[in-house]
This record gives C-alpha cells, structure tokens and sequence, in this order.
C-alpha cells in the first residue's frame, strides 16, 4: 500500500515538475488560469464531449441496425406488404427530412462564414502571420471563434444522422465517421483541463489557419448539400450546377495537405506548440489525406473499360 502511495506521489510530482517547467507558444502556466476559453461549457470538463461522442456512437451503430433489419427479406405476400408500406412511410418521411435537411445546410453554410470571417479578422487584427505566431494576450476574440469552432462539430454530427434517417448507407463509411469522431477530439484536445494539467493550454496561434481553412471549405460544401437537398428531385439542375463537387473534395484535400506541410513545419523548426501534438497532427493528416483519395479515386475516376 506504502509504496504505491509513494508510486502515485512520484508520479504526481514529477507531472507537476514538469508543469512548472514548460511555457508554450509563449504563455507561462500561471497565466493559464486567465485563459479566455476557461470555465466554459464542454472545455473545463470532458464529460460533455465524451457524452456526446458516445451518443453519436450509439446512433450509428444503432441506425445501421436499424436499416439493416428494416432491409431483412421477408417472404411472399409479407415482403409485398412490407414493401408498399415502406414506400409510404418513405414519402411522407421524405418532405419533413427534406426541410431538416435544408435547414441543418443552410444553417452550417452561415456558420461557417461567420466562422472563416471572425478567425481571418481577428488573426489580422493581432497581425497573426501564417504560422510560428507567439501568442497575444489579447486574443480574446480569437479564442471566441476557436471556441465556436469546436462546438460546431458537435453540431456536424447532424450529417451522419441525416444520412442515416435518409437510410443512405453507402455515405455512413468509415472515413465519414472516423472524420467526425476524431475532428472533435482533435481540436479540443489542445485546450481542456486534462492538458491545462500538463501546461498544454489553448494556442489559438497555431489553430487559427486551419480552422479558418475547415470553414472556408465547410462554407461551400455546406452549399453544395444545400443545393443538392433544394434541387433532390431534378437530376439535369444538379448535374449542370453541381459539377463542382469533384473540385470541392480537391479542395478538401489541399485543406490536409496544408495542414500537413504546418505541422511538418512545426516538427522541423521545432516550433513553441507542443511536439507530441504537432506529430499527432501529421498522423491524423496523413490518414484523412489517404481516406478522401481512396474516395476521390473511387468516385470520380470511370470505372476501366473491359474489352473481351
Ligand atoms: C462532395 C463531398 C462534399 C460529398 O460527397 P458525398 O459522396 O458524400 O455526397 P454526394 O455527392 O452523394 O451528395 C449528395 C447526398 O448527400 C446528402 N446530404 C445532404 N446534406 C447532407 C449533409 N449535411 N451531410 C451528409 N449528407 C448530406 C444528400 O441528401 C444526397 O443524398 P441523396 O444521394 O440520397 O440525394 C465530398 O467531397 C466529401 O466530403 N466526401 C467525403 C464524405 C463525407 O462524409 N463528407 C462530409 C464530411 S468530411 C469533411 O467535412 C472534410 C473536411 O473537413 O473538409
């Protein structure tokens, strides 16, 4: 029991050594307490970002159950009956999805221009340059919209229900949902109380671009699924106006490759940001850069040509 009292206490000690010792992007930890994200909701404590993860979870997995035994053959006259009955509910679904649909698009687009506008004002009116920034104490404004940012993820999470009430399976994939999963966690890692602990402590500096990025991006896909719910019903309007969408997800991609060469940047110039952070970053880039080429191969590219 003694010792591993004595364990514990080693251990404590030697995280608060370590504590004391560091000042990142330039704010020593005493200052930590006077951050501008501290006390507020879903940032002093994980528990709201792990409830909300766990429920998002169980909708998923629960939903493509749900599907799956809605989808179940039955036989003869039942599958007839089943079917019929399908299709009605699915129509009269159809319209109230339809509105939710809009809504939650239309709703994002806004959002996210609020977003890339406030970060880009806010990062020039500290005279924030691209990356290697030292922090301002009066970044308040900026902490504001990184704050924002990060609860709009948990508002994206709305995406993967409409696909699921949409019963559209083949879009629930393993990239859509390791996306919206690690993003969340991603960008509030840096700035909760678990890192405030080990003197990791919000650093708008370094997040601003990327944040400012994810909108920009977000703004326009946010409109490409807006338009797309608005015209669900006329394949010529989407087709002739909806081309775009090829070049959205280049888009996506320059936005991790940008992210990447950052954090590249960081590791090699050893930047003030935490390094375990920066490298955590340059794994995570790497793996959505593969996932959405996988889906830009997959989607875009005709499918080969067989001559017998
Ligand atoms: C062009 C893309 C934006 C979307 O490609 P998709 O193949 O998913 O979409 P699509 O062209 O079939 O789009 C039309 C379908 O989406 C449905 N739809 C409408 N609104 C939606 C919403 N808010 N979220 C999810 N789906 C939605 C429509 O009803 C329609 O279904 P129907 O066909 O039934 O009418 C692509 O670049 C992309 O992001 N692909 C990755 C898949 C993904 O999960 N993306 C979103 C998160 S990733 C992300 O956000 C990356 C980032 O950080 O930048």
């Amino acid at each position: 029991m003694r010792r591993s009292g004595e364990c514990t206490r080693t251990v404590y000690n030697s995280l608060r050594r370590l504590r004391e010792s560091v000042i990142f992007a330039g704010v020593p930890l005493r200052n930590a307490a006077a951050l501008p994200t501290r006390g507020l909701p879903a940032v002093d404590s994980p528990t709201p970002l792990i409830s909300m993860l766990a429920l998002y979870i169980f909708c998923v997995v629960g939903g493509l159950g749900a599907i799956r035994v809605g989808a179940a053959p039955r036989e003869g006259s039942m599958r007839k009956e089943a079917e019929a009955e399908r299709g009605r509910c699915r129509r009269q679904e159809h319209s109230a999805l339809r509105y939710l649909v809009l809504a939650h698009n239309a709703f994002c687009t806004c959002l996210s221009f609020y977003m890339a506008y406030g970060l880009l004002c806010s990062a020039y009116n500290l005279r924030y340059s691209v990356w290697g920034n030292a922090y301002k104490e009066e970044e308040k404004s900026m902490a504001h919209y990184i704050y924002v940012f990060y609860m709009s993820k948990m508002v994206e999470f709305l995406d993967t229900i409409i696909m699921l009430l949409k019963r559209n399976v083949r879009q629930v994939t393993v990239l859509h949902v390791y996306h919206h999963v690690s993003v969340a966690i991603i960008i509030i890692l840096p700035r909760t109380r678990i890192t405030h602990f080990l003197g990791y402590i919000c650093i708008s500096p370094e997040t601003y671009i990327s944040a400012a990025l994810n909108s920009i991006v977000h703004v326009f896909m946010y409109l490409y699924y807006f338009l797309w719910a608005l015209w669900t019903d006329d394949m010529k309007r989407k087709q002739r106006y909806l081309f775009w969408g090829k070049y959205l997800t280049q888009m996506q991609m320059l936005q991790f490759t940008i992210n990447m060469v950052q954090a590249m940047y960081s590791i090699i110039f050893k930047s003030p940001y935490p390094q375990f952070l920066c490298k955590i970053l340059l794994g995570y880039m790497i793996s959505l850069l593969i996932l959405f080429y996988n889906f830009y191969t997959k989607k875009y590219k005709p499918p080969k040509q067989h001559h017998h």
